[in-house]
């Protein structure tokens, strides 16, 4: 049954994972949100740099990530080893009861390894379902889940999956119960319209606007998987969504990009 209560989550991608400082700030910034939320880290940045010192060569392909079987293990031991502690430990420092989870851990989330393209991504998967009863009663007992970019199969297979996938998905299956809100974060004030100028934020994308930032080239590279992933939660139920600075959560008046339908 849906409540009136709002849930958070919060998506930090891989520049702000890198840098100590800024890691810090918005874990404290997020420490301080009331009420229900979560937290989804990426670190693609990491787990690339991770296997070159292991002697295997990150492949992308249009910004994609390829998870042969040697990728697939460095990506679990950096997101939900390495990254995930190191997150939960810093929330824990600053009084937030948190765990910190794959898709695998309580069947949190199942998905599919995926099929029919005509790139073979190997081990990457696409969100079939969220156990939403299960996430829901952590948060009701006031304890905040940090999900990390792994996902499982149902059948013993781990799989890798976009983070800003996970905290689209995560967003829709609660938002049967909750009003939800997602911020994504990362390491520019917004999305721009001219990504050599910071501050030229657009303050609101609606879907027709966005197709056309897309035809003058405007947005590309991970803008755009980041955009789809908003437009389908926005669809699907989820009530807000703001792209900003990882100072937003913080900042009463920043600037940030409002997404809606
Ligand atoms: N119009 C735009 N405004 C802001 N960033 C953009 C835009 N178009 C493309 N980008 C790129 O998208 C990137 C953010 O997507 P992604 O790499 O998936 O981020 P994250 O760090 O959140 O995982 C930015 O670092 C930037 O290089
Ligand atoms: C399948 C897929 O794209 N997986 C991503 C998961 C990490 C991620 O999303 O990290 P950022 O948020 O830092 O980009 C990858 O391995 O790069």
């Amino acid at each position: 049954m849906k409540t009136n209560k709002e849930v958070t989550l919060v998506k930090i991608g891989g520049n702000v994972i890198d840098d100590a400082e800024a890691l810090t700030n918005t874990l404290m910034a997020f420490a301080n949100i009331k009420g229900p939320k979560i937290l989804v880290h990426g670190g693609g940045k990491e787990a690339s740099r991770m296997a070159q010192k292991l002697g295997i060569q990150p492949q992308m392909i249009d910004g994609r990530r390829i998870t042969d079987a040697p990728m697939l293990d460095v990506a679990v031991m950096t997101y939900a080893g390495l990254l995930n502690k190191k997150i939960v430990a810093q929330l824990q420092a600053l009084g937030t009861s948190s765990i910190g989870f794959s898709g695998a851990d309580g069947n949190l989330i199942l998905s599919e390894k995926r099929k029919n393209t005509t790139t073979d991504f190997g081990f990457v998967g696409d969100v079939v379902s969220v156990n939403d009863q299960m996430l829901s009663m952590f948060l009701e007992e006031g304890i905040v889940p940090v999900f990390c970019a792994i996902t499982h199969d149902g059948a013993g297979q781990l799989l890798n999956t976009n983070a800003d996938t996970i905290t689209s998905a995560l967003g829709v299956a609660l938002s049967g119960k909750y009003s939800v809100k997602i911020t994504y974060c990362f390491e520019k004030k917004g999305v721009l319209i001219n990504t050599e100028d910071d501050n030229s934020v657009i303050s609101t994308i609606t879907q027709s606007k966005y197709n056309d930032l897309i035809a003058i080239g405007a947005i590309h590279s991970g803008m755009i998987p980041k955009l789809d992933n908003c437009f389908y939660a926005l669809s699907k139920g989820v009530q807000q969504i703001i792209i900003g600075h990882h100072s937003v959560i913080g900042e009463s008046n920043a600037l940030y990009t409002t997404i809606q339908l």
